[in-house]
């Protein structure tokens, strides 16, 4: 892996320097995805690199995670807690929609959790904004392909460090960083609710989800999850859809 991390970091020097920014932001969870990625954009930028932890009505042990990382680091880091905020933009929606009898509870808990990831996009591009730096995205391969992410959330980034990387290889990577084995050890969860693990809401494991990646034989009932949720998800690979161009434009 130790190849593959020089590359990485040399990917991340040349993008910025391409991009006319000064350094890098990224969210930090306490989960494996934003730890790689954070000590991957501190050895590119050991002193233009931040980290921004974001609790929103989080666990606690995610920040207490995202705090041990940013100690045992040494990245520069700043905490943002967006709960007040999330309430009172979520209170105000509910109440406008409630108002006119529209309101789903069936939908409130997704809208709730996907609002979070919106705030916390916000809020990184503010940051990043502030210090001329390009907002990095986590996402990893098994995440890309099955769309496992909020449109304009998480997925509302610069830049993709990790997206040929399978969840096995994130963790590979974390070990030859020395990420603490806590962190590589624990169940990934995007913490929007309680008891939400990624495996539990996808269905499917992050094991037969690379296996399927790498071309390996998984069983028909995970395979069918994994296409169904490629394919209903596409959208958020792609850019917005528009009509056919219907005069003379030329637009790239
Ligand atoms: N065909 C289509 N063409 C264009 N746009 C389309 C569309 N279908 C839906 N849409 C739009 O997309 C929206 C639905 O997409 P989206 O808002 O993303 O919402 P959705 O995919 O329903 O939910 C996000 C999923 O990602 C998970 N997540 C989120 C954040 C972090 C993590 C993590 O791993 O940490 C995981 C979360 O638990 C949930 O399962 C619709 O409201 C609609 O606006
Ligand atoms: N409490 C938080 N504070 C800051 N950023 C967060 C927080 N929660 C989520 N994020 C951002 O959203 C991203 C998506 O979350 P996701 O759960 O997929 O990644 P992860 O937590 O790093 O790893 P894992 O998937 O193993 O839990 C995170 O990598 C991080 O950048
Ligand atoms: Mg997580």
């Amino acid at each position: 892996m130790d190849h593959h991390i020089g590359q990485l970091v040399q990917w991340l020097q040349e993008t910025v320097k391409e991009s006319n920014t000064n350094g890098l932001v990224v969210g930090l969870s306490g989960g494996i995805d934003s730890t790689v990625v954070a000590y991957l954009i501190k050895k590119a930028f050991p002193e233009h690199s931040l980290g921004v932890i974001m609790p929103c009505k989080s666990h606690d042990q995610d920040a207490d995670d995202a705090q041990i990382v940013v100690n045992e680091l040494g990245i520069d880091a700043v905490t943002i807690d967006l709960t007040e905020q999330h309430d009172a933009l979520f209170d105000t929606i509910k109440q406008q929609i409630q108002s006119k009898q529209d309101w789903d509870n069936e939908k409130e808990q997704l809208a709730d959790a996907n609002l979070r990831a919106r705030l916390r996009m916000s809020t990184l591009y503010t940051v990043a904004a502030n210090y001329n730096y390009l907002v990095v995205g986590t996402d990893n391969a098994a995440e890309w392909y099955t769309g496992y992410f909020t449109k304009y959330g998480d997925g509302g980034v610069d830049i993709v460090p990790l997206l040929h990387y399978s969840k096995a290889e994130v963790r590979e990577l974390g070990k030859a960083l020395g990420v603490p084995k806590a962190i590589i050890d624990k169940a990934p969860s995007a913490g929007l609710w309680d008891g939400q693990t990624d495996e539990n809401e996808m269905g499917v494991s992050y094991n037969e989800i690379d296996a399927f990646l790498n071309g390996d034989s998984v069983d028909d009932d995970a395979a069918e999850k994994i296409e169904m949720m490629h394919q209903k998800t596409a959208h958020k690979r792609a850019l917005p859809k528009s009509p056919p161009d219907f005069h003379h434009f030329t637009l790239e």
